[in-house]
């Protein structure tokens, strides 16, 4: 995550799909760089009186299809080149599933686990504060991501009020039910994924019980061993940041969720479950058929690749696998659903709340999940038939469909900067 060179590492996935279509070479120059990253600092009072400031960022990375849309991250370890890379990552994401979006991201660099509750509000709100002018519904609406939540939404949506003198939901989403959350969203990227492999299932070759290793067990992985297990599939090994435990005949979700959030780790939960402890490390070379990387980026590279045993990898999280992993992966036969694709569940959950916020009628949960099923079927079959023809990889394949989306919106837009230059 500290690496400088994430976003040309990235970039090289744009350079793979260029190479398929006839795009012109302006369409590619614009999509190599953001259009606005903008820094600051944020001071902020701490409990005991003391002041301190935080490294924050804002990127809207594209905005030719519509407002940027990303999430806020709050890690100790956040730079600006993962800012960046995160918001490419989501302007292809939205066009993968053909949301009227670009992308954008934001980030603190802050361990919020450091931090008293009312030191988070004001974190929260400082940031929102220097935004204020960057974000908008109609520019650029924020979301939740790692370690930032609907709480901390909330905040962020209350204080975008209070600065502008209005009352615009749209403005963030992620949002608390009571403040025009959408229901569905807590596990809408889990399940989007979920959606996706059930859709596909015949193809990648798994059909009936499955086995399922998760690497990290927040938001994302514990919905999707949620999930997992409710359609019969056994969970045999999951981790956190402070190791992994395995179990052959499956874990127990429940009691895994309930132990989890009392505050312990994968690890301490080993002896209640029956469980072996193995390292944080080990997790990905699991027997497994479906292995579901749900922690952070470049997770799986060169160095463990090969050792992947799963048939099909299902990127919850952002970017988990390198460009030189992803070779190894596909000399060995393994398919990835790539996170452009396989993750967009939450950002296409995100986009019904902006929709209902915007048209002040709300949605039931069954039409919430109905109408996510059938854009995940839609755009991963498309997605899925790209790579058949081509004979590329899935993530190629996305990657394809994405640009073609991108590079005709580019093109509509006309010559204009020509004009003006
Ligand atoms: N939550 C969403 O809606 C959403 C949407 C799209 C993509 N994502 C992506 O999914 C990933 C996870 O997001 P989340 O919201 O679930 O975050 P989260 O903070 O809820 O969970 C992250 C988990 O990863 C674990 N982790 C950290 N380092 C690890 C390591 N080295 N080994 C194993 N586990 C490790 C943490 O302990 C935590 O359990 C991120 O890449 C995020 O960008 C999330």
């Amino acid at each position: 995550m500290t690496d400088d060179n994430l976003l040309d590492r990235a970039l090289i996935r744009l350079e793979e799909a260029a190479s398929h279509l006839q795009i012109d070479q302006d369409v590619i120059e614009k999509l190599k760089y953001p259009r606005e990253t903008t820094k600051t600092s944020l001071l902020i009072r701490m409990d005991d009186g003391s002041r301190k400031s935080f490294l924050a960022w804002r990127c809207r990375y594209d905005d030719t299809r519509g407002p940027t849309k990303g999430g806020i991250r709050f890690h100790p370890d956040s730079t600006i080149e993962e800012v960046e890379t995160l918001a490419f990552w989501m302007t292809f994401k939205c066009a993968v599933m053909n949301l009227p979006y670009g992308g954008g991201k934001g980030a603190v660099r802050v361990d919020p686990r450091t931090l008293s509750k009312s030191e988070l509000e004001r974190l929260s709100r400082a940031y929102m504060q220097a935004f204020a002018r960057t974000v908008g519904p109609d520019r650029d609406i924020p979301a939740p991501d790692v370690y930032t939540n609907a709480m901390i939404m909330g905040w962020m949506a209350d204080e975008y009020n209070q600065i502008t003198g209005s009352v615009t939901p749209a403005v963030i989403t992620g949002k608390p039910i009571a403040l025009g959350g959408s229901l569905g969203r807590n596990d809408a990227t889990a399940r989007g994924g979920f959606y996706l492999v059930q859709h596909l299932a015949a193809e990648l070759g798994l059909s009936g019980s499955r086995t399922v290793a998760i690497q990290g067990f927040g938001n994302a992985g514990q919905y999707f061993a949620e999930l997992a297990a409710a359609d019969g599939n056994t969970v045999v090994a999951v981790s956190d940041s402070a190791g992994a435990i395995y179990k052959a005949d499956g874990l127990d979700v429940t009691k895994l969720i309930a132990g989890k959030n009392s505050g312990k780790r994968v690890a301490d939960l080993a002896a209640e479950l029956g469980a072996t402890v193995i390292s944080a490390d080990d997790l990905i070379a699991v027997e497994a058929d479906v292995l579901v990387p749900a922690a952070l980026e470049e997770m799986i590279t060169v160095k463990n690749a090969a050792s992947i045993k799963a048939k099909v990898v299902v990127e919850l999280a952002n970017g988990p696998v390198t460009a030189e992993a992803d070779k190894i992966l596909t000399e060995k036969g393994v398919v990835v659903l790539p996170d452009i694709l396989a993750n967009a569940g939450g950002v296409t959950v995100s986009y019904f709340e902006w929709v209902q916020n915007r048209q002040g009628f709300y949605w039931d949960l069954e039409e919430i999940h109905a109408r996510l099923k059938k854009m995940m079927e839609r755009e991963g079959r498309a997605v899925w038939d790209i790579a058949q023809e081509r004979k590329v990889s899935v993530r190629s394949a996305a990657y394809i469909h994405a640009l073609g989306r991108l590079s005709t919106a580019i093109e509509a837009h006309g010559t204009q900067p020509y004009f003006v230059g």
